[in-house]
């Protein structure tokens, strides 16, 4: 159902879907959508890298995250693929998260449809039957950063200038409980409560001291050391693999899908308020302002 709520946003948006299917297909050349997300595809191998192309941030659009759906549903069902890399087009910037825009000013039904989209993009991270490894190669808050806690394994690149975390409460909003709970699986409740609190942004060696991540190289190896890594991962079994992992995850992604509904309408009540949409505006303010 979610897949068909995403068909139509793309539609609306005037995305052709042929053109989509293309890029995600099985041949082994390079080959780009002509959208926001890039697939370069080696079918030899195995793996597919997926590139983010939302200028100028890679903030999640709601049509960038169908896109995204839509794409990794594809690559998902074509058994050619067994492992994906998550990388910016646009090294500086993996992706600025949720998209503001889209969270302020807009109506109800725009809320409901924008946070299951998000949801679905979760879903399809968390527990997908790939290899996901994130190659962070730029800033990552926020969602941007929940989309490679999302992967199985992290690599960022050292820079100090590109900071991981979850930093929700900075904008005066909270991250929900399925964005905690990816977060408390991957560095543990002490040290989400910390981060979450106070909405910190990791420089890469505090990142990988904390967990963030589970690599941190030079800029110009992120790429190679992410294609290193996924090469390991796919020395295992895969149906071995996949049962553990979702041993693993799945009891965080039924937690959502139970309430799923009821995620969506308190996202919707939340977004909705007064308070929330003036924290939320002068917070865009703010990243105007940074620039004059
Ligand atoms: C009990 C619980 C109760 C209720 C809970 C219920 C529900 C939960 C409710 C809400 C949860 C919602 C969750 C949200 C998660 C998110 O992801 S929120 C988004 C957080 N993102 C950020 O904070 C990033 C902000 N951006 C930056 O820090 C910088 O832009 C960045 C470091 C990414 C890049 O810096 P730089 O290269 O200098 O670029 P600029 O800052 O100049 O930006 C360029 C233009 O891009 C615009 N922009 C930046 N980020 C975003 C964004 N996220 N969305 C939209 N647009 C963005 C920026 O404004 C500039 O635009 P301009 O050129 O001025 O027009």
């Amino acid at each position: 159902m979610a897949l068909v709520a995403a068909r139509g946003t793309l539609l609306r948006a005037g995305v052709r879907l042929g053109t989509e299917a293309a890029a995600c297909g099985r041949n082994g050349t390079r080959r780009s959508a002509s959208h926001r997300v890039l697939v370069e595809p080696d079918a030899a191998a195995g793996i597919a890298t997926i590139k983010f192309k939302n200028p100028p941030v890679n903030s999640l659009t709601l049509e960038f995250l169908t896109e995204l759906i839509i794409c990794l549903e594809k690559l998902e069902n074509d058994k050619t693929f067994r492992g994906v890399i998550l990388t910016s087009n646009s090294p500086g910037i993996f992706s600025a998260g949720l998209d503001l825009r889209e969270m302020c000013g807009k109506n109800p039904a725009h809320y409901a449809e924008y946070w299951r989209a998000v949801q679905e993009l979760w879903l399809k991270l968390y527990v997908s039957n790939m290899i996901l490894v994130a190659a962070i190669n730029g800033a990552s808050p926020a969602g941007g950063c929940l989309m490679s806690l999302s992967c199985d394994y992290r690599v960022l690149a050292d820079n100090p200038r590109y900071k991981v975390g979850l930093n929700e409460t900075l904008l005066g909003i909270v991250a929900p409980f399925w964005f905690r709970d990816t977060l408390v699986n991957t560095i543990g409740h002490r040290a989400s409560e910390r981060a979450l609190q106070l909405g910190l942004l990791f420089p890469p060696a505090e990142a990988l001291q904390v967990g963030m991540v589970d690599q941190v190289v030079p800029e110009d190896q992120v790429h190679s050391t992410a294609l290193s890594v996924i090469t390991q991962w796919l020395a295992i079994p895969d149906h071995a693999r996949q049962l553990t992992k979702s041993m693993m995850r799945k009891a965080t992604t039924d937690n959502l899908i139970k309430q799923r509904e009821a995620d969506i309408q308190n996202f919707v009540s939340f977004i909705s308020r007064d308070s929330i949409q003036k924290s939320l505006q002068m917070y865009i303010e703010k990243l105007k302002q940074k620039k004059s």
